[in-house]
């Protein structure tokens, strides 16, 4: 399959700010794939969307369309598109007018861009709002038309940045089956920006932005059960946290040593992350179980979260785990109970930065468990 956009080493400093906003960032995305680009506030999405689209020029890198070096090509001559949270939907135009703009442009004949566009607004589930104006619509049609004015341009690639960010619940969730539908039907090139795990869910692969940088371009599954970094592993939420030193595949701290998957690369300074649903609550003192004392218990959806704090020589004053239990579990805060960690299939480390220097410095975890902290 070929590359339809390529982002080749891209550093980006906006003009009066010191540090780079974007940091040797490269992006391969295929054609018909779609991939999403995801990171906290500030992380430099957007910035990397523009860049992309041309109306931002990097310091250095090249954007590449198809192969081309397209980093001297002004935007409106780039064979790509970008639809923003904000409809920006021409207010004197109908709607049918609008998605048919980009054809009106290419000079084709007022009565076929309509018969087109048409077919768009068709495939978003509007054909009977063509004649509306855009003041007429509702916030989640607005957005709607948007996409269909964005496919009805057929350019190469589409750039979608946070495009329902704005929406509530359940019409974020109904543009989402409309996305795949109009994946399903026409193959389009996507990259989107978000902040949201869910919508990222919807891509085939998600680069990971943090302070400017790529930490992770894999995918979704592998965030969760092999992040790169810490900040990837924040950023994912879900993991109990433990630092202490991988030496020859085993990661040693205060709760013991434990071998883990052969594909971990951290050596040193390494933080043990485990997800909280892969570790279990066990009876009191049963076999290869740690001891801990329950210090909260609270509802996470269909489950409950369990927060022990570990003992060390009989007291429980090492790192706090919590545990994903089902509903109904009858620990209580103040008891004590058996712990089990997952085999080395349910381990995994991640460098330290605090004590390697390396990756970047974690940001506020946006989507952390706050009581999952742990420490050697
Ligand atoms: N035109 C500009 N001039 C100076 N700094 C800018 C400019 N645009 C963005 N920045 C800064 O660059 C950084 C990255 O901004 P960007 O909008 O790309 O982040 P983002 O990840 O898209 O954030 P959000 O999710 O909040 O939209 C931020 O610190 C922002 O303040």
């Amino acid at each position: 399959m070929t590359l339809a956009l390529r982002l080749s080493a891209i550093t980006h400093r906006h003009p009066g700010t010191t540090g780079a906003t974007l940091s040797d960032v490269g992006l391969d995305v295929r054609a018909g794939q779609m991939v999403a680009v995801l990171g906290p506030s500030g992380s430099g999405k957007t910035t990397l969307l523009r860049v992309a689209a041309g109306l931002e020029s990097p310091e250095s890198g090249e954007v590449l369309l198809d192969g081309v070096d397209v980093s001297d090509v002004p935007p409106e001559r780039r064979d790509l598109t970008m639809m923003f949270q904000k409809p920006h939907l021409f207010p004197h135009l109908n709607v049918v007018d609008n998605v048919a703009f980009a054809d009106r442009l290419r000079s084709r004949d007022r009565a076929s861009s309509r018969v087109a566009a048409q077919r768009y607004l068709d495939l978003v589930h509007l054909g009977d709002l063509g004649r509306r104006r855009p003041r007429q619509l509702s916030g989640g049609q607005e957005q709607r038309v948007s996409l269909a004015r964005a496919l009805a341009a057929q350019r190469r690639v589409m750039l979608l940045d946070e495009p329902f960010s704005s929406l509530d619940t359940g019409l974020r969730t109904s543009m989402h089956r409309l996305l795949d539908e109009v994946r399903a039907t026409l193959e389009p090139t996507i990259v989107m920006v978000t902040h949201d795990l869910a919508e990222a869910e919807l891509a085939d692969r998600v680069a990971v932005l943090v302070e400017g940088r790529i930490q992770q371009f894999d995918v979704l599954g592998a965030l969760y059960t092999a992040p790169r970094t810490l900040a990837v592993a924040r950023l994912v939420g879900g993991f109990n946290e433990v630092a202490g030193r991988v030496d020859g595949g085993v990661h040693h701290s205060s709760l013991g040593s434990f071998f883990l998957p052969g594909e971990v690369e951290s050596t040193g300074a390494s933080i043990l992350v485990v997800r909280k649903e892969r570790l279990e609550l066990a009876p009191l003192g049963s076999p290869g179980s740690l001891t801990g004392l329950v210090v909260q218990v609270r509802q996470s959806g269909a489950h409950q979260d369990v927060v022990v704090a570990l003992e060390q020589h009989g007291v429980a004053a090492g790192p706090r785990v919590t545990i994903e239990a089902r509903l109904g579990s009858d620990r209580r805060p103040g008891d004590r109970t058996g712990v089990r960690m997952p085999g080395a299939d349910g381990l995994w480390a991640v460098p330290d930065p605090a004590r390697t220097g390396s990756g970047t410095p974690p940001p506020e975890p946006r989507l952390r468990d706050r009581a999952s902290l742990g420490s050697a």
